[in-house]
């Protein structure tokens, strides 16, 4: 997959951001409620048509089908409720858990009138029955602190599967200017997704974003939205398409200084090495190794 340089629009001679403080994650937030005209189920499916379309250029409906899809209780888990809609379109099979049901009084109706499976535990044996996660539970309404104990069984689940995960905005627990909080990077407890997909543009926290693909997704807002903010974003590949791969390292192996990489979709728990001087691999030209890990 290429990833579209070719958009950097308007003025290149000064320096832009190419990623979002909080502040103005939180006023599209708003502004992409507007935008949506003050539906917001309407702009939690444009949301959600963004990521799914990112989510199967990684992980095709032919490859896999089970998606067990972590709700919040905010417009990210809204959202994730509009991705297991849309992905049993596209012939997956989700299902849905949410953290606190009694938030979103409508779940229980939109996933009987799909044909969706609601959750209100977690299996112990995920692996068992799903391919990959979806992590809709905490995006930029997390507030820093601890997880409350109502999110700590699945929260606890994001981090310790050996799925892959594709976060949904913000990976949940992540700080949205810093990302994994240090307390939880020096207790190598925090979630490690293979695939994020940003709504509208990144947010500063993503920069340390080290799993195998990220992309920008939806058209809840236009793409002027952020350049009129001096926020350069990459425009997406053409009029039917909703989301744009932003960067991409689609291929691990065991590196010579002790690096570790894996294949997407490859048990995530060594995508994030923490030596800094890691070489992306392009697998284009390694074809000998995918050898290696067949
Ligand atoms: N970036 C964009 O352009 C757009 C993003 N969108 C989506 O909207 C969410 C942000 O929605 P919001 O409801 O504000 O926040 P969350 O979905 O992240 O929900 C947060 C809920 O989680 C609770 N919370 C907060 N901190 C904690 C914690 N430490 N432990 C457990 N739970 C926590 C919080 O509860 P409160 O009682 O504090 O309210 C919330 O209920 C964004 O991520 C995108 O997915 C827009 O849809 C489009 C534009």
């Amino acid at each position: 997959m290429e990833v579209d340089k070719s958009s950097k629009q308007g003025d290149n001679s000064k320096p832009r951001q190419t990623h979002i403080s909080p502040e103005l994650a939180n006023q599209a937030i708003n502004d992409a409620i507007t935008y949506s005209g003050g539906d917001v189920v309407v702009m939690a499916r444009t949301c959600a048509s963004g990521f799914c379309d990112a989510l199967q250029q990684c992980y095709g409906s032919e490859e896999i089908s089970d998606v067990f899809i972590a709700c919040g209780s905010g417009l990210n888990g809204l959202i994730g409720l509009q991705v297991a809609v849309e992905l049993q379109k596209k012939g997956y099979a989700p299902e849905v858990y949410a953290a606190e049901q009694s938030k979103h009084a409508n779940f229980r109706s939109v996933c009987d009138e799909a044909g969706i499976d609601l959750h209100d535990f977690i299996p112990s044996t995920l692996e068992f029955y799903y391919d990959i996660v979806v992590d809709a539970l905490l995006g930029t309404g997390f507030d820093g602190g601890d997880i409350r104990q109502q999110y700590w069984t699945v929260y606890e689940m994001l981090i310790s599967t050996r799925l892959a995960i594709v976060s949904l905005d913000v990976p949940s627990g992540w700080d949205l200017s810093t990302g994994p909080r240090k307390i939880d990077v020096t207790a190598d407890s925090f979630i490690k997704p293979e695939v994020l997909v940003s709504l509208g543009a990144p947010k500063l926290g993503s920069k340390v974003f080290a799993g195998g693909y990220h992309f920008i997704a939806g058209r809840h807002l236009p793409q002027s939205y952020f350049l009129e903010k001096g926020i350069s974003v990459p425009a997406f590949p053409g009029e039917e398409s909703n989301c744009v791969l932003m960067s991409s390292n689609p291929f691990r192996f065991e590196g010579a200084n002790g690096e570790t990489y894996g294949r997407p979709g490859q048990f995530n728990a060594t995508l994030y090495t923490k030596n800094p001087t890691r070489e992306w691999v392009d697998v284009d030209k390694h074809d000998d190794l995918w050898d290696e890990l067949d």
